[in-house]
């Protein structure tokens, strides 16, 4: 099955920091070690309507594909309704996972990620890029969920492998919906991208389950939930419920609150769909701030083509005026790139400038690679 290809990109960027279990819901003052300064992050966080919200789009609007290519040039993240996911399925997912994160943290770590693992309970892998620790704890699903689920409950299994596999089911339709909905508003279609006419197994998309909770925090505007950064997938389909906490950066303005709206989805555009675009859609760059009184859970379920077939920008997109920005890569390649380069990870599989109105916004370092 590829998604367990997925699973190994990690093997030889073990992560080691058992020390940073620590159960967060029972601190009771802000440790220094959580401590983050508001000097590390250069970018205001601006309100609406100061500055135009994340667009909401509806599926059923025959406009949308046209809306979502819009959506994706100038933001790369849009909130989705009408998405077809059954509420009770949105409801069950969160009343699941949140059942995980309420265990004992003993418990909890009997599902603990191996250091050189990708599934499994865990601090989010970014925060080795930090010094300062996140307010927030993961568990990371990859393929089937009854590994670890028996560890965590070991009569009573049943109900959370149920459900994680439902809602794995029907994350996969509507992720490979959005995919073609995505790329079709480029003039892109199935024929013009060859794994996609693949037949046999290495045609399917692969993906990853990432629960997350930010437990309520006693000093939320010194923490982090999860630090500032891109996906890196070719879309991220982000269950938020309903308590905000995702903030997205709009180039030139700063960060701006993704305020939960009842029934949505939120989309964001990831690397492996920028280098597709070849530059053309924002990977867009986000992070998760915490709050005093609620816990808050997210669910990412994170997309991506097969992980060993090379992706580059699609021929399409692509002539003497737009030449390729990005060599090919896979994205079992590209995630251990990130997992060694992290914010770098995209200039270092870039092989040409960007020119032409092509920009890559989260490129601090614009070196000419190639
Ligand atoms: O919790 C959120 O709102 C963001 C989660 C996220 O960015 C991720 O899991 O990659
Ligand atoms: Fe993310």
């Amino acid at each position: 099955m590829p998604s367990r290809m997925i699973s190994h990109a990690f093997k030889a960027y073990p992560l080691n920091h058992p020390h940073k279990y620590l159960d967060l819901n029972s601190i009771k003052e802000l440790p220094e070690s959580h401590e983050w300064t508001s000097a590390s992050d250069e970018h205001p966080v601006v309100k609406v309507p100061n500055v135009k919200s994340v667009p909401i789009i509806d599926l059923n609007n025959k406009n949308a594909m046209d809306l979502i290519g819009h959506a994706c040039k100038k933001w790369g993240v849009f909130q989705l309704i009408n998405h077809n996911i059954c509420k009770s399925l949105l409801e069950d997912v969160e009343l699941e996972g949140k059942r995980l994160f309420s265990l004992p943290m003993q418990q909890k770590l009997k599902a603990a990620r191996s250091p050189d693992g990708a599934a499994g309970y865990g601090v989010a892998r970014i925060s080795s890029f930090f010094t300062k620790l996140l307010w927030s704890e993961g568990f990371t699903v990859i393929g089937s969920p009854l590994e670890h689920a028996r560890q965590l409950w070991p009569y009573d299994f049943q109900n959370f492998c149920d459900t994680i596999e439902a809602y794995q089911n029907q994350m996969k339709k509507l992720a490979e919906k959005l995919m073609w909905l995505m790329l079709g508003s480029l003039g892109i279609t199935k024929e013009d991208v060859k794994w996609a006419n693949n037949k046999g197994e290495s045609e399917e998309g692969c993906a990853a389950l990432q629960l997350n909770s930010y437990p309520a925090c006693p000093d939320p505007d010194r923490a982090m939930g999860l630090a500032p950064h891109t996906d890196s997938t070719a879309l991220t389909i982000l269950h938020q419920s309903n308590i905000s906490g995702l903030q997205v950066l709009r180039e030139g303005c700063g960060w701006v609150t993704v305020p939960p709206h009842p029934g949505a989805l939120v989309i964001h555009v990831g690397d492996l769909l920028h280098i597709l675009s070849n530059g053309l859609y924002i990977n867009v760059r986000h992070r998760a701030v915490v709050n005093r009184t609620q816990h808050r859970f997210s669910l990412a379920y994170l997309y991506g083509p097969p992980a060993d077939v090379k992706i580059s920008p699609l021929t399409k997109l692509v002539d003497h005026f737009h030449p390729p920005l990005y060599r090919p890569i896979t994205w079992s390649e590209y995630l251990g790139t990130k997992a060694k380069h992290f914010d770098n990870a995209l200039t270092s599989v870039r092989v040409c400038a960007p020119r032409n109105g092509f920009v890559d916004t989260n490129d601090n370092n614009s070196v000419k690679v190639g």
